[in-house]
């Protein structure tokens, strides 16, 4: 089997934005060359130049628009995304809905761009309904548990678990990541346990007085 994934979404806190963001940055690159376990960024877009430019890590967008170049103000390029240095992106976050249509749409610009896709679901349902778009990797984070400590893969294992299920009868090649609340070694070994393939997460790294520490524990247990 593949190593677990584990990609730290850095949203907008001020913890991971500017330099704080690339001081995040040589954290993952540090816990993952101490733990073996391949670790993401997924920065705001002002920041992914910053970090490619200083730290040897993937580089997840947060966002990519359903464009083409040309006339689109205000919006982010899949192109430029890609010249600023990611090698794949988050679709659909919960804090960042898109139409199914556009979903569809930025995952074929990945797959033409040879970038990763990892669109983000509600419930199980929606992972099922994204499954058929085939994206590289689908993560399923209940809305609810987003950003209050309470792990999925605990409180919820269930959708963890279903999801997994779902979308590997679906396509078996998908990856499924699961997120909300993970911030712990159990948390993530947990989430393991229940068939995933990795986590998606933010706020209890982020925050944490140690954030490499915070990583470190993370992967503790598997
Ligand atoms: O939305 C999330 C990751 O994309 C989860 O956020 P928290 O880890 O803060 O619950």
């Amino acid at each position: 089997m593949d190593t677990p994934i584990v990609i730290l979404n850095y949203k907008t806190y001020l913890e991971s934005s500017g330099a704080n963001a690339l001081k995040l940055a040589h954290d993952l690159e540090s816990a993952a060359s101490e733990s073996g376990i391949t670790m993401v960024a997924a920065p705001q877009a002002a920041d992914i130049y910053r970090i490619s430019d200083e730290a040897s890590i993937p580089i997840f967008a947060q966002h990519i628009d359903p464009i083409s170049p040309g006339g689109h103000t205000g919006s982010s390029l899949i192109n430029t995304l890609i010249e600023a240095g990611i090698s794949g992106s988050l679709i659909n976050h919960s804090e960042n809905r898109m139409k199914l249509a556009d979903i569809d749409e930025v995952i074929k610009l990945c797959r033409d761009n040879e970038i990763e896709s990892c669109v983000c679901t509600n419930n199980i349902e929606t992972s099922k309904a994204v499954a058929a778009l085939a994206p590289d990797a689908v993560a399923v984070e209940p809305p609810e548990l987003i950003g209050t400590g309470i792990p999925v893969s605990q409180a919820q294992p269930e959708v963890v678990e279903d999801t997994v299920k779902e979308v590997k009868a679906i396509n078996k090649n998908i990856k499924v990541l699961c997120g909300a609340g993970i911030t712990t070694g159990d948390d993530m070994k947990a989430a393991m346990d229940l068939g995933a393939d990795g986590v998606l997460l933010a706020s209890g790294i982020i925050k944490a007085e140690s954030p490499k520490e915070a990583l470190l524990d993370l992967v503790s247990k598997l």
